[in-house]
């Protein structure tokens, strides 16, 4: 908690007046969400937020964060947000709360985009995270089937109450327990080519700065691309 709090209010130093910024979904964006919300009423930072989630969007209204939708904006400065898992080559997995497409539309849509994670966080190959999808509802059981003959391991993703998980545009998100992804590349591609996949979780070549909450501190990572 204290590492994700530590990356949070880090990653907030990189806004400036005037900026349109995407806030990210997850318990670790929640504390960029939080001090940015902190500098709006303590140091009357004047910024546009942008949202990728209903829960997050919540938070912000909360905190009297200036919002508009991707739509109403010319471009995003810089999104804050989460990830599930990135590998050494600065690829991601993100889903994990399932908000990947508005994430991903948002991000897709932003000059910088910064990921803010604990240590546990950075792996070797990504694959050990389950990979989520989100899937319309209508046919994806065929989808399923698709999956599971390609060996992909899939879930549907549920409540605690056993009924499916639905994402805030009412999709089903289905995880792929894969273990190793070893080319996300031609995963992504082969995923997204799928009739009924709205998005993956593989955010690729996306990310530009990557902020690391370490037991020795914050390690900001500046990303080639
Ligand atoms: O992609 C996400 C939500 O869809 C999150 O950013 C990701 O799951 C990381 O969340 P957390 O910071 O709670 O570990």
């Amino acid at each position: 908690m204290e590492l994700k709090k530590a990356v949070g209010i880090e990653a907030a130093k990189y806004i400036e007046d005037g900026m349109v910024v995407g806030l990210g979904t997850g318990s670790t964006a929640y504390y960029f969400v939080e001090e940015i919300g902190r500098r709006v009423k303590e140091e009357h930072l004047n910024v546009t937020g942008v949202t990728t989630s209903t829960r997050t969007k919540e938070q912000a209204e909360s905190l009297g964060i200036p919002l508009k939708s991707v739509d109403e904006v010319e471009r995003i400065a810089i999104t804050v947000d989460g990830a599930d898992e990135i590998s050494k080559d600065f690829q991601g997995i993100k889903g994990g709360g399932g908000a990947l497409l508005i994430e991903k539309i948002v991000a897709n849509n932003s000059d910088q985009v910064i990921w803010i994670v604990d240590q546990s966080k950075m792996v070797d190959e990504l694959g050990a995270f389950p990979l989520p999808i989100e899937v319309i509802k209508y046919g994806s059981q065929h989808i399923f089937n698709q999956l599971k003959a390609k060996g992909y391991n899939p879930e549907f993703r549920t409540n605690q109450d056993g009924s499916r998980y639905l994402t805030d545009e009412e999709n089903y998100i289905i995880d792929l327990h894969m273990g190793k992804i070893t080319d996300p590349l031609s995963l992504g591609n082969e995923l997204i080519e799928m009739v009924g996949v709205v998005e993956h979780g593989l955010f690729l070549n996306r990310v530009n700065r990557v902020l690391v909450g370490t037991d020795e501190g914050v390690k900001d990572i500046k990303v080639e691309r």
